[in-house]
């Protein structure tokens, strides 16, 4: 069956036809910079990348080695100076054979005597340059296109080494250019797509490699793309053969969103529109030459810009319409730039005076009403455009030069008409005591440039970038535990529209490792990278990772049921990283460590999010607290406190063995990791605990009467002896069921606490009717009888176990967090 080719140039596109008759698969383009075959070890990862990609369809761009072009003109330029360097042509052909014989020794002997072959060619036409016409330059592109074809060969031979079918071709038959014209538009996309059609009809089912750079100018001589002609080749090469998409290797791991030697922290934006590269590459960002776009934006061809250093990145999407969070892709900054304000004169004079001063301004505002222009250009421009005025503006312009600025952009299609996105912009500036001097919104809405003193560029090239490339940086978060509620948690996070813009997940943790990212990672993947890429760190480089992230607010959310991470909150408090946690055995043990707890909280000022520690999330805490604030002191609190025992009861009838009922409690996510915490009464007396402490009754761990299910030679038996032995739990319970009925009674796991500190928990034989008895599912239920809830008491019921209520009350406890500091 034939793929159905749509020619997203939207014109008559016959060659389309003839790639779409050899087959369903479409070809994927990679291009591989010199920066990827610096060495040995570079071709090696190349090749790893490369087999992989097998069985694809693909189609390969290679440079030459890092150096050898560059290595290459510094010979033609010696040459032209009458200074042949025959030894500068035996290194490059001995530093090429020694990679053929690392790389691919069986066919090492050919490769070598090729190279031979070449260098004696190039010997001799290094020997004609100075005689040459047009002072040597008509032999230019055939001396300096060398490199490429052998790293081709080199390649090709090294895949084949791996038992790799692979084939090279010459890009000289297959890409014509016009050589009066530069670029993209130097390319005579008909004629080679005819070609490139013709001949790929021939290509085997194999890999195919092509020299970049190279290309055959009409006249048939040999040309070249110019400098980064590579990219160019690999652009065409992916326009021609109408690719799924061209992946550009390099030594960076995507696009980034600022300059990496101004900004520390600068990251890969992962995803980017054709005209937002374009921006970025006019702005100077060395990313993609925007002669490499232009073909691709016209084909929609998906480019991607990847790390050949660590493929696991999925680097930057280059796409006709992106999606994602993220105010801004980037922030660029152009120094040493002035700026120009020309009155009284139209605008189209000053701009014509520009144009043929050579001069191309950086950004411009022009206000008809008031004949007035206001532009920036370079500095270096500046002694271009002075004179250009002088000699054409007439007498009565007004011409205001200033001195010393810089233009700073924010990349993002729409920003200028996003007022939120704009207002970050100008507060991050307006924190630093930055004035505004002018701002200039690109004609085709890529940005926003905003032009500053100089002496302030780098101090406010930090701020909007961690303000507007960073998230909003607002909260960073650390989850430890990735278990049921950790789990679950980290799916709603991912969900939450916050998550990557104002919410940064910088570490992940559990029991065996630890995963950081301060970019940010995507929740989603979040426990898939942890045990592909986390190490054995310990939860403190979590911690770590938060106290070194540049957030307004960080914070720990423990889903661990962890003695050793319990330990550390007070601590972790009293630094500065706010504590979120499922786990109640910091505020439910001992007395003293609850009020380690407070002090950190003090210490730090910081905060603990604790409502997921009783009833699952339900509002019980917080409404214990809201009362107490108000004077409201609590006389007695009653209740059902345990999501799994409710279960366990509320279905007990005698008919299934209490164990089964166990068993379904565990797959419905209610118990704790060891259900003994929960059938030992444990569980229900550290919530008793934390609710006593909340409410000012300062009780002890020793003050709590627990009468727990478990029969005491079971307690501290391994989890596996236990199971084995669950029949005596069963026994116990279908005694006790049996002795409740006979009063006309059920049983039901109660906890109760009074004002003067006296408090229960235990099983319980009740009345049909009682409260407690009507429950259903995995439902809590509290009543709080207070000095104002005193003849009828307030009752709070709700479901009290589960993953994902316990998730959402961590995650709803971290934004009320982060929205109260
Ligand atoms: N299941 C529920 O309905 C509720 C559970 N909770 C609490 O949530 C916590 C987690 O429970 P589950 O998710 O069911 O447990 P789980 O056993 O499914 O997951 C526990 C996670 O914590 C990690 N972990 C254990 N020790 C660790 C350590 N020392 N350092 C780092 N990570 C460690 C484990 O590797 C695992 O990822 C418990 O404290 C539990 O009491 C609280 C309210 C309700
Ligand atoms: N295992 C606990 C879960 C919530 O804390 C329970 O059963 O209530």
């Amino acid at each position: 069956m034939n793929a159905v080719v749509v020619d997203a140039r939207g014109a008559a596109a016959p060659w389309l036809d003839e790639i779409a008759r050899q087959g369903e698969l479409r070809w994927r383009v990679h291009k591989f910079g010199g920066s990827c075959l610096e060495d040995l070890e570079g071709f090696r990862r190349v090749l790893d990348i490369l087999q992989s990609e097998a069985p694809v369809r693909c189609f390969v761009v290679v440079s030459a080695v890092r150096g050898v072009t560059d290595a290459l003109l510094g010979l033609f330029e010696r040459a032209r100076a009458g200074e042949p360097d025959r030894a500068g042509v035996e290194l490059l052909i001995s530093q090429h054979t020694a990679l053929a014989h690392a790389l691919a020794p069986d066919e090492a002997r050919t490769l070598a005597a090729g190279f031979q072959r070449d260098g004696e060619e190039l010997a001799w036409l290094l020997a004609q340059v100075r005689t040459a016409p047009r002072g040597g330059y008509g032999l230019v592109d055939r001396i300096a296109g060398i490199g490429e074809y052998w790293s081709s060969r080199l390649l090709v031979a090294a895949l084949r080494q791996r038992g790799v079918e692979a084939q090279d071709v010459d890009a000289r038959e297959l890409l014509l250019v016009e050589a009066t014209q530069r670029g993209a538009d130097a390319i005579a996309w008909d004629e080679s797509a005819r070609l490139v059609a013709a001949a790929s009809a021939r290509w085997p089912e194999a890999l195919i490699v092509a020299p970049g750079f190279v290309a055959r100018s009409r006249d048939g001589g040999a040309a070249t793309l110019g400098r980064n002609g590579s990219d160019l080749s690999a652009a065409a090469f992916a326009r021609l053969l109408d690719a799924e998409s061209l992946t550009v290797w390099k030594d960076v791991a995507g696009v980034l969103s600022a300059d990496p030697r101004l900004i520390r922290r600068a990251r890969t934006a992962p995803e980017l529109s054709y005209a937002e590269a374009e921006e970025l590459a006019a702005a100077g960002a060395r990313v993609l030459h925007p002669d490499t776009l232009r073909p691709l934006r016209r084909a929609n061809v998906p480019v991607l810009v990847r790390s050949s250093r660590d493929a696991r990145q999925p680097g930057s999407r280059i796409v006709g319409v992106p999606t994602g969070c993220g105010a801004a892709r980037a922030v660029t900054l152009e120094e040493d730039t002035v700026s120009v304000s020309v009155r009284g004169v139209a605008g189209s004079l000053v701009l014509s005076a520009l144009e043929r001063a050579g001069v191309q301004p950086r950004a411009l505002v022009q206000c008809n009403a008031r004949r007035s222009l206001d532009l920036v250009i370079t500095a270096a421009d500046r002694s271009r455009a002075e004179p250009a005025f002088a000699g054409s503006l007439g007498p009565f312009a007004q011409v205001e030069w200033r001195a010393g600025l810089a233009l700073l952009r924010a990349v993002r299609a729409g920003f200028g008409g996003d007022a939120r996105r704009m207002a970050a912009l100008y507060t991050a500036l307006a924190d630093l005591r930055v004035p505004i001097l002018g701002s200039f919104q690109d004609s085709h809405d890529h940005g926003l440039s905003v032009l500053i003193a100089g002496d302030h560029a780098h101090a406010a090239l930090n701020a909007v970038h961690a303000r507007l490339c960073h998230g909003t940086a607002k909260l960073a978060v650390a989850v430890v535990g990735t278990g049921l509620v950790g789990g679950a948690l980290l799916r709603q996070l991912q969900q939450h529209p916050a998550c990557g813009d104002d919410l940064r997940l910088v570490a992940v943790a559990n029991s065996r490792s630890v995963l950081i990212d301060a970019e940010g990672i995507t929740p989603d993947t979040a426990t898939a990278r942890l045990n592909w890429e986390g190490k054995p760190l310990g939860v403190e480089a979590a911690v770590a990772a938060l106290q070194d992230s540049d957030a307004h607010v960080k914070i720990l959310i423990d889903a661990t049921p962890a003695e050793s991470v319990a330990r550390r909150h007070a601590e972790w408090l009293a630094a500065g990283v706010h504590v979120v946690s499922a786990n109640k055995i910091a505020q439910g043990t001992s007395l003293a460590r609850w009020r380690e707890v407070r002090s950190g909280c003090r210490a730090g000022k910081t905060q603990y999010g604790d409502a997921a520690t009783v009833g699952a999330g339900l509002p019980v805490l917080k409404t214990l607290r809201r009362l107490q604030g108000a004077g409201d002191g609590l006389l007695a609190l009653e209740g059902v406190f345990s999501g799994s025992l409710s279960f366990l009861f509320n279905a007990y009838d005698g008919s299934r063995p209490f164990s089964e009922l166990l068993a379904e409690a565990r797959e419905r996510g209610y118990t704790e990791p060891d259900p003994r915490a929960d059938l030992s009464g444990g569980d229900v007396a550290r919530k008793l605990l934390i609710l006593a402490r909340a409410a000012g009754i300062a009780i002890e761990e020793t003050d709590v009467v627990v009468q727990g299910l478990v029969p005491a030679e079971l307690t501290a038996l391994p989890a596996e002896d236990f199971f084995a032995r669950i029949d005596e739990v069963d026994a116990q319970i279908a005694r006790q069921y049996a002795e409740a009925a006979a009063q006309g009674k059920v049983l039901r796991y109660i906890a109760t606490l009074d004002r003067t500190g006296k408090a229960q928990v235990g099983p319980q034989a009740v009345r049909r009717d009682h409260p407690c008895a009507t429950l259903s599912g995995a439902d809590n239920l509290f009543v709080l009888t207070t000095a104002r809830y005193h003849e009828r008491p307030l009752v709070i019921s709700g479901p009290g176990a589960g993953a994902e209520v316990t998730a959402q009350a961590l995650l709803a406890d971290a934004l009320e967090i982060a929205t109260t500091v």
